[in-house]
């Protein structure tokens, strides 16, 4: 089939460092993108713009195609159609930490880097993510929010201009849930990158996110531009008048389908 995105794929080889970024930059720019399984259409000429530094979550109906469209911007699927334009330099973490059992937790955080592995290197990021004293043991003694922060360390360590986050929550219990959302939002603010993070929590992503895409019918449906300052307070009127218009437009609140 045609690889669309080899054919249209325009990737920065020498992508800046993020203090060397401009204001108003472009991490991310697709136009139309469609996908297509079989006779299925998942994407259908969909748009999409992300500026350098931005977080926007992407919330979407089970099955609507936000995890297709976050591996084709991670270049795991280039069987596409449209114009597709993402930084040389990005990771991918996903639900699901995808660790090799056979490699202790250091040597799976530099895993596919260029040249032998960098222990310090790899050490300065599970630091990071606060879990340094794992850095000998095997992916199997890690608890379930260690294994996802071991995911984001790997994706950090890579010093990504886009962050792509598959529902990186989703299996986690509440209470580490909330502790790994507030990590994100600190690295996110540290490193400056820009995040794409899939999810199915519409709280998580007004907490977390600049803006706030809705998909729906193989397109971008809706946005919504989150401005309440950070912390953010889930009591806080705006937030949750935010929440409300947002399962307005996934079309779960009681009485809330919308003409679109
Ligand atoms: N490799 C594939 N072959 C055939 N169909 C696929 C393939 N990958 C995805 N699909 C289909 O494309 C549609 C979109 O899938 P996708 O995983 O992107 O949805 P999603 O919005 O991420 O769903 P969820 O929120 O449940 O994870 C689904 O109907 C899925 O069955």
């Amino acid at each position: 089939m045609a690889t669309g995105l080899q054919r249209n794929l325009k990737i920065a080889d020498q992508a800046p460092p993020p203090a060397a970024r401009q204001p108003g930059e472009t991490a991310v720019r697709v136009r139309g993108l469609s996908r297509r399984f079989d006779t299925r259409s998942v994407l259908a000429d969909l748009n999409l713009d992300i500026a350098a530094g931005e977080f926007v979550a992407l919330l979407g109906a089970s099955g609507c195609g936000k995890s297709t469209l976050l591996r084709i911007l991670s270049g795991l699927d280039r069987d596409i159609s449209g114009e597709v334009q993402v930084p040389a330099r990005r990771a991918v973490a996903f639900q699901a930490p995808r660790l090799m059992p056979w490699k202790t937790v250091w040597r799976n955080v530099v895993l596919g880097l260029p040249g032998r592995p960098d222990r310090a290197r790899a050490l300065a990021a599970l630091d990071e993510v606060g879990i340094g004293h794992r850095a000998d043991q095997w992916p199997k003694v890690l608890s379930g929010g260690e294994a996802q922060r071991t995911s984001l360390a790997r994706a950090l360590v890579r010093e990504p201009d886009l962050l792509l986050l598959d529902e990186p929550f989703a299996a986690l219990d509440a209470l580490t849930r909330i502790k790994a959302q507030e990590l994100v939002g600190e690295l996110w603010q540290r490193h400056g990158c820009a995040v794409l993070l899939v999810t199915h929590d519409v709280e998580e992503a007004v907490l977390l996110a600049d803006r706030v895409l809705v998909m729906k019918d193989g397109v971008i449906a809706h946005e919504e531009r989150i401005s309440l300052p950070r912390p953010r307070d889930v009591a806080e009127p705006v937030f949750a008048r935010t929440r409300g218009t947002l399962l307005d437009w996934l079309g779960v609140r009681h009485g809330a389908a919308r003409a679109h």
